[in-house]
């Protein structure tokens, strides 16, 4: 069987780190390029941090897919070259993985269109952990016998969008079984703004970012006398891989644009 051939975006990052190591461990998988800002051209063995990877760096993603003609790319990157990468990889026949947050619903609206358009699976996924997935699906169920809900997220410091991928994802989970309702008392004000958080369809989420943390979200329902808290914590990176291998396999069986792990996993 022919391997995978992969592109991954962003390598130097945290996330981008773990999916390389994850794409050379594989044997189906087969690194042929990164998607860099810098070290155009050398091998990615040559840059510091990396050791035996063969693939090539290209800062041009044109380049990189003429030359490389990759089935996959994997990004991770920021929100506006993440958009930018994965309209490319479509237009280019290249199947998109993309790990990287902080699209709007416009963004994903015009992914899906050109996903259709091509004909090419397209995987969107604001979480890869399995347990990140199941604690928004648990959150759903429980949404529709408990009205009240406020979801806090929390993430390491370096985090540049707020809310996260995943606390905007439990949010529309939810608002689809939930009538939207205004919490808290109808006077209620900010002393401080922002106090009470952002405001999706009347739920609150609220965003902690502290040094030590990596990934985490607690969703937590209440009613006349009783509170419900779903939590799920990522301890490491490596949490998210499992999923990166689901969603690589999936894209290159189906044709349709996906957005979030919970539509593909059994
Ligand atoms: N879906 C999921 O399960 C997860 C998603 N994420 C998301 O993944 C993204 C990356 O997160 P981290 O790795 O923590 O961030 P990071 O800041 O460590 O890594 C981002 C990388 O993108 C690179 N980059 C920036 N512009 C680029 C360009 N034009 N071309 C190529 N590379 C470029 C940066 O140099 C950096 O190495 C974020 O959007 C984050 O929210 C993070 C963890 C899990
Ligand atoms: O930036 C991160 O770290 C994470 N980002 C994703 C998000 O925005 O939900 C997934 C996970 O929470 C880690």
């Amino acid at each position: 069987m022919a391997k995978i051939k992969i592109v991954v975006a962003g390598p130097r990052g945290r996330m981008g780190k773990e999916a390389v190591k994850l794409v050379m461990e594989n044997e189906n998988y087969e690194l042929v390029g990164v998607l860099d800002r810098k070290n155009e051209g050398k091998s990615l063995s040559d840059v510091e941090g990396f050791t035996n990877e063969n693939a090539i760096v290209y800062t041009d993603i044109h380049k990189c897919f003429t030359e490389q003609k990759p089935d996959v790319l994997v990004d991770l990157t920021t929100p506006e070259v993440g958009m930018e990468h994965t309209v490319t990889a479509l237009e280019y026949g290249v199947r998109p993985v993309v790990g990287t947050t902080g699209f709007s619903s416009g963004d994903l609206n015009k992914l899906e269109n050109l996903s259709k358009q091509t004909g090419l699976g397209c995987i969107i996924a604001p979480n890869f952990a399995i347990g990140a997935v199941l604690m928004m699906k648990f959150s759903q169920m429980a949404a529709k016998y408990f009205s009240d809900v406020e979801i806090l997220e929390l993430h390491h410091d370096q985090k540049l969008d707020a809310p996260s991928g995943t606390a905007v994802k439990t949010a529309e989970m939810i608002s689809s079984v939930r009538e939207a309702k205004q919490q808290g008392h109808k006077d209620e004000k900010e002393t401080i703004v922002g106090a009470r958080g952002a405001n999706y369809d009347g739920m609150h989420i609220h965003s902690v970012r502290l040094p030590g943390l990596i990934a985490h979200q607690q969703v937590m329902f209440g009613s006349d006398g009783q509170t419900l808290s779903i939590r799920h914590d990522s301890y490491n990176r490596a949490s998210f891989m499992s999923g990166v291998r689901l969603a690589v396999d999936t894209v290159m069986k189906n044709n349709s644009f996906v957005y979030g792990l919970e539509n593909i996993i059994e």
